[in-house]
């Protein structure tokens, strides 16, 4: 049987066993989607979540329907597609996640989804930062590097930008990284959890497998890190023209949004990779990076530096910091002219 249990692993087990939880609204825009039904359905089954708000374009009312006779208490609610009931949808909300627009088919880079997704992840940006000004905004969209800095222009135009509070889903490259040197090494992936830093694409999706003790080498290393790199093309191939990782995104947003209601309810050392408003790279012009984030009641509590890393991640560092560069650059000029 599918539980809480098997989704969220041993630590959260003895968590969800405490009698008295705070109450957290989570709302979910896009919930009609390939991830937004199985990542609704996930944060049904965490006792953490009291209410779970559904909005999309088309069908929130009926996912909210189904997944509401799930016999955990939460109150699941789903909003008609209109500005009023989106409003609902966040009015209170303590998580918002994003994962609204349009998936990768083969052929297409994350970028090429941007003249599409950016204006569906500012509108709903700007209904965010009048109904829930406050929440923890949780941006899956593509592309990533460009749409949480579209966010925050949206945020910042309006005078509610709060950098803690902004978080880019990168948890699926740590998942991914995790699974991948698990089959390559034969360990138990539940025990692997490697650094990957950077953006979310390509050649910014940086894994830095030294800080976990692993020293591949040659082919070997290459193969490893063009696989964590581009394991969103895998998808999108096996998937063959319907779509890109739906499944096992919504694992990777579920445990995002686990790990920051922990935080948020008084847990210490939780700590995740994400995309967020950092000080690593100010200096050369880069403003949003990915790397290990201690989450607390504020919401992003410590940005952890990068540490020591090999001469060959510095190379894989140097060609993402390039690409990052441009991308942000790209959101930002967004909203410029298109406010
Ligand atoms: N961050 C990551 O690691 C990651 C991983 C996988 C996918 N993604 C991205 O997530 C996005 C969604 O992917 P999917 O497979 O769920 O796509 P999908 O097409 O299956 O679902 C998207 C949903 O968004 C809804 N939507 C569109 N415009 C909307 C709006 N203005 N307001 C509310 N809802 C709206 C659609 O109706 C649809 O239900 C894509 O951009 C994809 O590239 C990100
Ligand atoms: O690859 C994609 O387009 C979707 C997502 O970003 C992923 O990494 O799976």
């Amino acid at each position: 049987m599918f539980t809480a249990r098997h989704v969220f692993g041993a630590v959260q087990r003895r968590s969800f066993s405490a009698s008295t939880r705070q109450a957290s609204k989570v709302t979910v825009l896009g919930a009609a989607g390939g991830i937004g039904q199985p990542l609704s359905l996930l944060l049904k089954l965490n006792p953490r979540v009291s209410q779970l708000a559904l909005y999309d374009i088309r069908l929130a009312p009926g996912v909210a329907a189904d997944i509401g006779h799930i016999n955990t208490k939460s109150e699941v609610r789903g909003y008609d597609p209109t500005p009023s009931g989106l409003g609902d949808a966040l009015r209170g909300s303590d998580i918002v996640l994003i994962p609204a627009g349009v998936p990768r088919k083969p052929g297409m880079t994350r970028d090429d989804l941007f003249n599409t997704n950016a204006s569906i992840v500012r509108d709903l940006a700007k209904a965010a930062a009048e109904h829930a000004p406050e929440a923890n905004i949780l941006i899956i969209s593509n592309p990533v590097n460009s749409t949480v800095p579209i966010t925050a222009e949206v945020f910042k135009a309006r005078g509610v930008y709060n950098p803690k509070r902004l978080f880019g889903v990168t948890t699926l490259d740590v998942v991914r990284a995790s699974r991948f040197i698990s089959q390559l090494k034969n360990t138990d992936p539940a025990n692997e959890n490697i650094t990957v830093v950077g953006g979310h694409s390509g050649a910014t999706i940086v894994p830095l497998l030294s800080q976990s003790g692993y020293s591949l080498t040659g082919a070997t290393l290459d193969e490893y890190v063009r696989r964590v790199q581009f394991g969103g093309d895998e998808v999108v191939q096996a998937k063959d023209g319907a779509g890109s990782a739906t499944l096992s995104m919504a694992m990777a947003g579920a445990r995002f949004a686990e790990s920051l209601l922990k935080a948020s309810q008084g847990q210490k050392n939780v700590i995740e990779p994400t995309f967020v408003d950092s000080p690593l790279y100010k200096d050369q012009g880069i403003e949003f990076f990915a790397s290990n984030v201690e989450l607390g009641p504020s919401g992003v509590e410590k940005i952890h530096p990068i540490g020591k890393i090999t001469e060959y991640e510095q190379k894989l560092l140097d060609a993402c910091l390039a690409d990052l560069k441009g991308n942000i650059q790209k959101g930002v000029n967004f909203i410029k002219e298109k406010p």
